[in-house]
Parts: structure tokens; sequence; C-alpha cells
């Protein structure tokens, strides 16, 4: 597990241990005047404790003590709590300290002070619970309907149920809460399985008995009640969905079909093997690799988040973490048409689920444990939630064959491509996504994420068709945008840093040796970004290749400004027209950028939230308000907020899932004259190989590991002859 070590730095950022959660969770209960309900019961109209998470200590305290002087910061937690029992519920969120032992709490608030709502809360399980419940009721009417049409039901089901998908925003303003629900079987991969039914169900009271269906769409139609749509099936005048095929379930993992070729399935393929060994280390929540060395946790919001990320002992960012994932949908079915899912609010950090071996990482990998406090009475166990493992990459780092262009070589030199991975996944209902950082011994660090699992779908019908593709007989995919929001507190050589732009632009110049000849050709075109409008690049816009993260006063060997550059693999894009009522909100956080870079503060601490999903109109961090202000941004610390994404255009091959290849987009960090030369030359990994005599008849193979692997690896030992020529 990642409990901390307490002698390391890194344990300040550790995720809080089960005993530490318990230990908030009993202070807070123990507080009379906040009147929290030991078990959530029942009632929505309770004050009930969401969540307990690390607060995590402030960057000055954090730096003050990492880098020696300063006592360790205090251990703080962050809770968040629904206060649903008083006259004006509301959400309040709390610091409580210091742990292990904790005696106090204070409410906190994001910037702008502005008070949560309770309609902004997350959808509690009690709460799905109970819209269950209500929805048994609420679809009695229609039974008939759905038995005749679907073969499956609603209500009083113990087989062939049916099941819901709920889609968010949960209305069209403020303190609105009210969801469309989207009817499916209930058969393994039930997102690819909508019956053709639709339903809005209004649960913004406290109490589920004034919950009620405000409209229904079904094959294409509306109705304004259940009433009205069974009346209208029993007088036979409904177009109906047709009822399923007894055909092998199509949305199963159970293979079926050949490949063209005769290549084995049904045995192993190749797998990832440490033959001596591994080669990182991992304490408590500290992670070193091949000069990397940083602290890592799992925050129950959005996952992912490394702190002092190192290499070779200087520190090249304080924070690197994912802050939201967005998925925004077009379709002609009034479910499709308003999702808009923002998956911090489903608890997405909390939702990595266990990670199978050999699978979803190789076998040899480590795995750790996360606890959460989220929506639960106490801390719960995610088994193999994170997994560490190092990975051939497939491609040397760094290669050459020295030619001599008659048969054979001066010098042959390799390095093999390694990296470590550090993997967790958010299975957001329909989606899982994989998160991976790669550390490479060259001092480049890759953020990648990769989309799998169910498509969201709807029912199809022919006006779908503008919205995606039909995908089975009855199932549209329908077409979305994924956006992967990151922050990423770049501190390069200290955390005074500058931000520009490198990009080329042509020059025509004449020819200096040749007259009357022209030389048209790049040149280096750099802008330095002195605000930070000027380094917000929207969606729309082309982003400049080189985006450079500089010290101001130290330079490398050669009188270059030390810098890093973070380059995108996105095909990130706008997902709603700019100026649309709900552009500001829906897509933020930072959905409007590629790239925004903005002056550090703590009251900014993240782009999103719990709360963006359900009220977006007036969203409790407003990203654009981090850019408003217009900072000053040379020579301060930066913050770059990274956001990647790709349109996603659902396609039978969809089915049964979206797969990884392809289906990735990321960034890179790299060195950028931040170093004197490649720092992976300190690596004992190269082999060498140059030819002894002038036949080429013997090597010299000179190389600093041993020469054969070990077991898990082929027994031939290695050899290069390097000759070439005709047979
Ligand atoms: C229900 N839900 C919330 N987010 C998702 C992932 C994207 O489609 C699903
Ligand atoms: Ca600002
Ligand atoms: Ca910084
Ligand atoms: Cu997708």
């Amino acid at each position: 597990s990642t409990s901390p070590a307490p002698q390391l730095g890194a344990s300040i950022f550790a995720d809080l241990t089960p005993a530490e959660l318990r230990a908030v969770r009993s202070f807070l209960l123990s507080r009379p005047e906040l009147g929290l309900a030991a078990d959530r019961g029942d009632s929505l109209a309770s004050n009930s404790l969401f969540l307990v998470e690390l607060q995590v200590p402030r960057k000055s305290q954090a730096l003050q003590f990492l880098d020696g002087g300063s006592p360790r910061p205090p251990r703080l937690a962050r809770a968040i709590v629904f206060f649903g029992e008083q006259a004006q519920p509301n959400v309040t969120e709390f610091v409580v300290g210091p742990l292990p032992r904790p005696s106090y709490y204070r409410a906190v608030s994001y910037k702008g002070g502005r008070p949560i709502p309770f309609a902004a809360r997350p959808v509690t399980l009690l709460e799905y619970e109970l819209m269950h419940r209500r929805l048994v009721e609420l679809t009695e009417p229609l039974d008939r309907l759905l038995r005749d049409t679907t073969g499956f039901w609603y209500h009083n089901c113990s087989q062939r149920c049916l099941t819901f998908s709920d889609v968010a925003p949960r209305g069209l303003g403020p303190g609105e809460r009210r969801s469309w629900l989207i009817l499916q079987r209930s058969v393994e991969g039930h997102f690819l399985h909508p019956v053709g039914l639709e339903l809005l169900l209004d649960h913004r009271s406290r109490d589920p008995r004034r919950w009620a269906l405000q409209q229904l769409w079904y094959n294409g139609q509306y109705f304004a009640s259940a009433q009205e749509l069974a009346w209208r099936y029993e007088r036979g005048e409904l177009a109906l969905a047709r009822p399923p095929t007894p055909e092998l379930l199509f949305s199963t993992y159970m293979p079926r079909g050949h490949f063209g070729t005769g290549t084995p399935t049904d045995v192993h393929g190749a797998k990832v093997c440490e033959p001596q060994g591994k080669r990182y280390r991992l304490q408590g929540n500290l992670v070193e690799y091949g000069g990397w060395r940083l602290a890592l946790r799992l925050r129950s919001s959005a996952g992912l988040q490394l702190f002092d990320l190192r290499f070779n002992g200087e520190r090249l960012a304080h924070e690197l973490s994912v802050q939201e994932a967005v998925a925004f949908y077009g379709g002609s079915t009034p479910a499709a048409m308003q999702t808009k899912y923002m998956d911090a609010a489903w608890g997405m950090g909390t939702l990595a689920y266990e990670l199978a071996p050999g699978i979803d990482c190789p076998e040899v990998a480590t795995y750790l444990d996360a606890h959460h406090l989220y929506d639960a009475a106490g801390p719960v166990r995610y088994r193999r939630a994170l997994c560490l493992f190092e990975l051939p990459t497939g491609v040397p780092l760094r290669r050459h064959f020295d030619s001599d262009f008659r048969g054979g070589y001066r010098f042959y030199g390799g390095l093999e491509g390694q990296a470590l991975v550090l993997r967790t996944t958010a299975t957001v209902y329909n989606y899982d996504y994989i998160w991976d950082v790669l550390l490479y011994p060259n001092g480049v660090l890759e953020a990648k994420v990769h989309a799998t699992g169910y498509i969201h779908a709807t029912f199809y019908t022919p006006q779908g068709l503008r919205y995606g593709s039909r995908v089975h007989r009855d199932v549209l995919g329908n077409l979305h945008t994924h956006l992967l929001h990151y922050k990423v507190d770049l501190d390069i050589a200290g955390t005074r840093n500058s931000f520009e732009t490198l990009d080329v632009r042509f020059e025509n110049i004449s020819n200096p040796w040749s007259a009357g000849e022209r030389v048209v050709q790049p040149r280096l075109h750099r802008q330095r970004c002195r605000s930070e409008r000027q380094a917000a690049f929207p969606f729309g816009t082309a982003l400049p290749r080189y985006l450079l993260f500089s010290s101001p006063t130290q330079r490398n060997r050669w009188g270059h400004p030390r810098s890093y550059r973070i380059q995108y693999s996105s095909q990130a894009g706008r997902v709603l027209p700019r100026g649309w009522r709900e552009e500001r909100a829906r897509e933020s956080p930072p959905g409007r950028y590629h790239l925004a870079v903005t002056r550090h503060h703590e009251k900014e601490a993240t782009s999103s939230s719990p709360y963006a999903q359900h009220d977006p109109w007036q969203p409790a961090v407003d990203f654009e308000s981090f850019i408003r202000n217009d900072e000053n941004i040379e020579n301060q610390d930066l913050v770059a907020w990274v956001t990647v994404g790709f349109l996603h255009i659902p396609h039978a091959e969809d089915v049964p899932n979206t797969a990884t290849p392809g289906n990735a987009v990321g960034f890179f960090l790299r060195p950028f004259n931040f170093f004197d030369e490649d720092p992976s030359v300190a690596s004992r990994s190269p082999v060498i190989v140059r030819p002894r005599d002038p036949a080429f008849a013997h090597v010299d193979v000179q190389r600093w590991t041993p020469a054969s692997p070990g077991p898990c690896v082929s027994a031939e030992p290695f050899g290069y002859n390097g000759t070439y020529g005709q047979e």
C-alpha cells in the first residue's frame, strides 16, 4: 500500500491511511454542532460525510520542508459534508487536522467564496438506490409495453430486468436535478442494449416520494407521462421498438469468428520479464527509477497525482495531476443531446478497480491498493488500483549503425529502450480510461490516457445517423469529444520560470554565395508570453510547436536557458461554439484551451471540482477566472493547464468495446537545452560493437551489463555481425 514512510519527504503527499480516514470520520461525527449521521440511513435529508481525503500541504510549506530547514507541514484532511438536514441544505468542505489525532476543523471555500449549492452535489449510492425504487413504482404503467416489446421489464423484476444509465448535466439551469435515464436490458454489456425508452426523472426534492417522471421518449416520440405512453400502446397507436433476436450476445467478450491466418491465439503471446529483478524502487509512495524520483497518490475525485518530480535530484515539477475527463455528446434522443459528462463528479479517482495481472499490467508489475472514504461509512479498500512496471518499449532509446558504405561498418551503438510505467484506470460506468505516466531515462516524461470500455450508446432511429454510426440493429454509437485535463506545475531549475513559444517562420533573403539568387528557408521564431492571456491557446487556433518553460537565470553549458518543453499528442477540438450560454461553464475546466499558463496560486489548486457536473452554469471552480486577471507570467511560479483529447465517432468496431490502439492521447515533457547532453548517457545499458579486423571476422562487444540477460529471455547469447553485401 502507499502508506507513508514518515522518514521520507514524499510521505507528506501520501494518501490518508485507513486509520487516518477513520480518525477524521470519528472526529467529525463526534462534533455535535455538525449533526452528522453515523450511517446514511434511507434519507437524503440528513447530514452526511461524503468524502475524506488528504489535504495536500501548501506548496510553500512543502518546499520549505523538502528543501530543508523547515518543519514537516501538519498532516491535514479535506472533508466534504452534505448538509441535507438543514432548512437551507448545502455542501460544505472542511479542512481537518492535525492527523493522526484531529482536534480542529474549519470550513473552506473555493476561490470566489461562493457556497456550494446542495443541487451541485454528486449523486450518492443512496440516491441511486432511491431512484431505482422510485422508478419501480413509476414504470408500473409501462410494464406490459416493456415486457411485450423488449422481453425485459423494470417493475417487480427478478430476472430479465431492465436497468438504466443516467446522463448529466441534470437539467438546464442552476438548482435543477432532473436526469434523463436510458433504459437498457440488464445483460453483459448493458450499455449497448438500449430498449428505446428514455425517461426524465425529477429527483430534486430531498423527499423521493415527490420524485416524478416529467417526460418520456419512446422510439422517436415524446410523451408527457407514463400513463399517456401506456395508453397509446394499449390503443395500438405506437411505432414499436422490435424485440431482441435470440442471437449470441454481441456485447460480450466471448470469442467468435476466425482470423484469416492460422496465427494461434490460444497460447500466450509475448510477455514482460525482469531477468535480473526490478530496477525501480518503491518506498511507501516514493518511486525511483533511471534518474527519476517522485511521490504519488490517487485523489478520490480525479485520480493520479504526482508530486516533487525530480530528475537527477533536480526538481522539474511540483505537481503533475489528472484534473478532469469530459465527454460531450451529440444525438437525436434527449439523453444523447443532454450528455456532457464531467467525470470528476462521478468519483473518477475512486473508480480504479482491480487491475488484472498479465492484461492490465504485466504479471511482474508491482500492484498497489488504494483506500478511499467516498460515499461510504468508512474506508474502502480498492485492491490493486495502481501498478508500476518497467516496460521494454520495443524501440531503442537511441542507436546508430556506422556504415563504411563498403559492406561493413565502423561501429554499431545501441541503447535499449525502457520506461517505468505508472498506471491506474478509471471505469466511469461505460468507459474505461487507462491513465499512464511513463518515465524515460533521458529525462522525458510522458502522460498518456487510453480510452476503452463500452461506448455510450442510444437507441437507433434513422434521425440518429446525423450523430454517429449504427453499430447494431437497435444501437447508435453517438459522436462525442473526449477532453482530458491535466495540471502541470513545472518548476524548471527553480520555481521562477518564463514561458515562450518557438516555431519557424520562412525568410526570403538574398543568397550570400550566389549573387542575384534568393534563399527561402525557415528561421526560428521565438515569442515570449508575458501575460496569462498571451499564454492561453484556444482550440481552433494552431498551437505553436515548441512550448517552452525556462529558467530566467540558469543556462546550460552552451549558453541556452535551461528549459523543458510540452509536446502534445492530441486532436482535441471545440465541443461547443464559443459564447453559447453553457459554453463557459460546460467547457470549463480549461476546456477552451489546448494550453493555458497561469501564475501559481494556492486558491487555484484544481481546474475542476466534484460540483462541475451538476452545476456547470455557476461552476465552483471557474477556470476562466484564473486567466481573467491576465497576470504577468515572467519569472514567476507558473502552472501549465494541459487539455488533450479526441473526437470519437463510434463505428462498428467499437463493438464490443472501444479498443486502445489509436485511442490514446497525451503529452510529453521533454528537456530542451536543460542538460548539456542527453542524460541517458549515464545509463550502463548501451552496447557498442566494433569490428576487430578489416575482414570483420571478429568483433569487440563493449557493454556494462551481462552478456546474457537471464533465464526468461531467449537462451541465445548476444551476437552481431554487421556486414552486408550480395549473397
Ligand atoms: C455515466 N458516465 C459518466 N461518464 C461516463 C464516461 C463517458 O462516456 C459515463
Ligand atoms: Ca491569474
Ligand atoms: Ca511552477
Ligand atoms: Cu469515446
